[in-house]
């Protein structure tokens, strides 16, 4: 388990993380969200002991990171922002490397490198200098060194930064494939990574913790959580009979009135009524969904960017 108590840091006079406190349980993915500045990286480099905090404790696995710093980086594989390597080692000698350094020798340091370049897919580019891959196979270099050692715990500071679509959406599958067993804290300022790989999410702003629950959670604090979108087949002039019904409290029309988001009132549900009103009037809807909110807005409204 990590426990993470009090934290915070202070570079002079500028506090950049601000009295954090949380716990992550295994088998959770907590995605650390937060706009540039917000102490993303800072709180990863504190709860990996690269940097010691001004004030508060993190614990892991009951080891206290300040105190038992070789003992936590035992249980933790860290991929900081950017996945630093070296560019002109090949990818097999520089896992070999890292594996060397964390005390593996033959047999069983043969082992670790064929699971981890399996679990990871690099067995096309193993004899390839790093520094001539793509990004997203850097990528995966990253977070292959990451897991030479099998750790309970892996910190991903902004694992999918830079890479195309494709490459993103390879890695969020292996952080959710690697995440089985693991507890996964992983930084991003991607609001569809939280949705994809996140079991919970954190929002950080200006150093402190603004909001904690699951992706689904935090998406029903925004406005657009049970809103309702309808498409027509063509425009129509259907405002003023949405507004007028008892469960709606306001009504955005979008494309001249080709389409509508129906906002409800406190605690409404209101599909069955909207539903009823388009069947009556014989309306030809395109699309007819409930919103489950978004997190976007929710963003926005607790970081205000
Ligand atoms: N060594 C340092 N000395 C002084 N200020 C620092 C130092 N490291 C970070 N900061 C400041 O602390 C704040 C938080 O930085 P941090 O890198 O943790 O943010 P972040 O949330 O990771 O942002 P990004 O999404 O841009 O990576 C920023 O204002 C940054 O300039």
């Amino acid at each position: 388990m990590i426990e993470v108590k009090h934290l915070t840091k202070r570079f002079g006079s500028f506090t950049a993380v601000n009295d954090l406190s949380f716990e992550v349980r295994p088998g959770e993915v907590l995605g650390f969200l937060g706009p540039n500045g917000a102490g993303k990286s800072t709180t990863m480099k504190m709860l990996t002991g690269f940097l010691p905090p001004t004030s508060g404790t993190v614990c892991i696995g009951g080891y206290d990171v300040t105190k038992h710093p070789v003992a936590v980086k035992r249980q933790i594989g860290y991929l900081p922002e950017g996945a630093p390597s070296y560019g002109d080692m090949s990818v097999l000698a520089f896992l070999r490397f890292i594996g060397e350094v964390r005390g593996y020798r033959g047999a069983e340091l043969r082992q670790r490198l064929a699971r981890v370049v399996e679990q990871v897919g690099l067995q096309e580019v193993l004899k390839q200098a790093i520094q001539t891959l793509s990004k997203g196979y850097k990528r995966r270099v990253g977070l292959a060194q990451t897991l030479l050692h099998d750790p309970a715990i892996m910190i991903l500071d902004e694992p999918t930064d830079g890479l195309d679509p494709n490459q993103k959406q390879q890695v969020r599958q292996l952080i959710t494939d690697l995440a089985e067993d693991k507890m996964v804290i992983i930084s991003t300022h991607i609001l569809e990574e939280v949705s994809a790989v996140c079991s919970r999410a954190m929002i950080i702003a200006g150093g402190r913790k603004v909001a904690d629950g699951t992706p689904a959670e935090l998406e029903a604090r925004s406005r657009y959580h049970q809103a309702i979108s309808v498409r027509f087949q063509q425009p129509v002039n259907a405002a003023a009979a949405f507004s007028a019904l008892p469960e709606i409290n306001e009504v955005d029309e979008l494309e001249q009135g080709q389409s509508y988001l129906l906002f409800p009132q406190p605690d409404a549900r209101p599909y069955h009524a909207v539903n009823a009103l388009i069947e009556q009037q014989g309306w030809d809807v395109d699309t007819l969904h409930i919103e489950r909110g978004r997190l976007d807005d929710v963003f926005r409204q607790l970081t205000g960017v």
